[in-house]
């Protein structure tokens, strides 16, 4: 099964109003490629959730940046699966480094997030990746292994999750993997999915890389036959992000 390019902009939390709506204006003014060669999902603060929804063009889909463990209640503050499902938010980002290190979120929080959102009818970004002192130490298999493993013990259906490769060295930093290091881990990845969870869900999952992504240095990355798109955060408040859409081309004249 053909694995269709990713593209998701974390806007992780920035942004106003006026912003918003400034982005997708942008957005829906832009020129990019066709559904069946790119899927884009914009990924906005909570607040910002309606707005987007109602103003996004329509070859767009939304995710959120988070959602609570299991179902709502009495939990100040979270926002549960069941309210995106309400409110026609397809999709979700899980695990993200920013909170696995800043909010303590372990391997096996994150994996009993992904298997409730999932229950609930939500498709996953999940992310995974090594920090710079776990990759100094040659440790970035291991721990993106554990990563993915912890996910793995409670999901039998991958068809609705895509998982993110973010090294943390990476994010915001300036500082993107080299395509061949991207590709390695990708590879790796792959190859952990084929061991563990079986042939079909290796070839067709989709293994996105995040981490200073931008228009100049997509187009390479994208040309790794284990890229299957990118989680963008950074560039995807630009207008840099269009170029970054239409990277996806360089699948289909590869
Ligand atoms: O979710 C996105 C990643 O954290 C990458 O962020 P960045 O593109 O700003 O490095």
């Amino acid at each position: 099964m053909g694995r269709k390019f990713f593209v998701g902009g974390n806007w992780k939390c920035h942004g106003t109003v006026e912003e918003v709506k400034k982005i997708v204006t942008t957005l829906s003014e832009a020129e990019v490629p066709p559904e069946d060669v790119v899927e884009v999902v914009i990924s906005p603060p909570f607040v910002f959730l309606p707005l987007v929804k109602t103003l996004l063009r329509r070859d767009f889909s939304i995710a959120a940046q988070n959602c609570w463990v299991r179902k709502g209640g009495a939990f100040t503050g979270e926002v549960s699966a069941e309210m995106l499902v309400n409110l026609g938010i397809p999709w979700v980002i899980l695990g993200h480094s920013e909170r696995r290190l800043l909010l303590n979120e372990s391997n096996d929080f994150v994996a009993d997030k992904v298997a409730y959102a999932l229950s609930q009818g939500l498709k996953v970004i999940a992310c995974v990746g090594e920090t710079l002192e776990q990759r100094e130490s040659g440790a970035t298999m291991a721990v993106v292994a554990a990563q993915t493993k912890a996910i793995a013990e409670q999901v039998t259906h991958w068809s609705n999750i895509v998982l993110a490769y973010e090294p943390v060295w990476a994010i915001g930093t300036g500082k993107v993997a080299t395509p061949a290091q991207a590709q390695e881990v990708h590879f790796e990845l792959r190859k952990w999915l084929h061991v563990n969870a079986g042939a079909e869900v290796a070839a067709s999952t989709r293994i996105i890389y995040g981490g200073s992504v931008n228009g100049a240095n997509c187009k390479e990355l994208a040309a790794q036959p284990d890229v299957d798109g990118f989680l963008v955060g950074g560039a995807s408040l630009k207008p840099e992000f269009i170029d970054i859409i239409k990277s996806a081309t360089v699948k289909t004249t590869a």
